[in-house]
């Protein structure tokens, strides 16, 4: 399933490629302004911090929630107490755009992440000039020669990566990289299977000084709790509170842990 997602997205950009040349959307990144500062926005602190997802649809739950104002939701997360919001712009299974990633860029003044199944330069490109400060980069979908061309890319366009693991292997090709922050999914990208117990096993493996992001899973404080006791500097929410009703209170519940 991943290797699918992977080769769709890269498909897809390809497709926008047509209209908007490699060119054009790197004179766009190169033209932003400068990326917001995620490290320091996600720095490890007394309190466990949140990335807080929009979230349509996904592969493994189907429809989730109809999001019509992208916007509207990602200032009840700043509201609430996120310290940076992630958009899925991949469009097939989630439902997402880059154009929710503009919307949401525009509305708040908290980093935003492109959550995507990046292969390639140009959707780094993409994000940049889409407002992104964070690209998500997924060690299983990549190979060590673009994986690092990828990572590089992106620090070099001022954006912080998240690069994304799933298991020790994956863990130490994202040290080798000089990972500042790293995510442990524990939602197994092929099979959907969720293993909360996965990151606990995983933290003692972080490099010294990495910002440790607990992905997935995530659906009351309780769990919020146990990835924070495990090690957790961040969590990665997305469908308890797209589905929760009240993403303040949510955020909120969650902060308290
Ligand atoms: O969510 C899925 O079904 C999924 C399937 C295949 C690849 C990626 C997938 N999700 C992306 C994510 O990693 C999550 O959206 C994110 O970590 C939030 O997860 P959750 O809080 O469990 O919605």
């Amino acid at each position: 399933m991943l290797a699918e997602l992977t080769a769709n997205a890269v498909a897809d950009a390809l497709a926008r490629r047509e209209s908007a040349p490699f060119a054009v959307v790197e004179a766009a990144a190169l033209a932003r302004p400068a990326a917001l500062d995620a490290l320091e926005a996600l720095r490890p602190a007394a309190h466990v911090k949140v990335i807080a997802e929009i979230k349509r649809s996904s592969p493994s739950r189907g429809s989730l929630a109809t999001i019509s104002d992208p916007a509207a939701l990602a200032r009840q997360y700043e509201l609430g107490g996120a310290s940076a919001i992630s958009v899925l712009t991949e469009g097939r299974k989630f439902g997402g755009s880059l154009a929710d990633l503009e919307t949401v860029r525009a509305a708040v003044s908290l980093p935003v992440l492109r959550k995507d199944f990046i292969a390639t330069p140009y959707q780094v490109l993409e994000a940049r000039a889409a407002g992104a400060d964070l690209v998500l980069l997924i060690v299983a979908a990549l190979d060590d020669p673009t994986l690092r061309e990828l990572h590089d890319l992106i620090v070099e366009l001022g954006m912080t990566p998240l690069i994304e693991t799933h298991s020790a292997d994956e863990l130490e090709r994202a040290a080798a990289l000089g990972a500042r922050l790293i995510g442990v999914n524990a939602r197994d990208l092929s099979t959907f299977e969720l293993d909360r117990d996965l990151f606990g096993r995983l933290a003692p493996r972080f490099p010294d000084g990495a910002i440790r992001v607990a992905e997935s899973a995530v659906l009351s404080a309780a769990d919020v709790a146990h990835y924070r006791s495990s090690g957790a500097d961040v969590v990665l929410v997305g469908e308890a509170l797209v589905t929760g009703g009240d993403p303040i209170a949510n955020l909120s519940a969650f902060l308290a842990v």
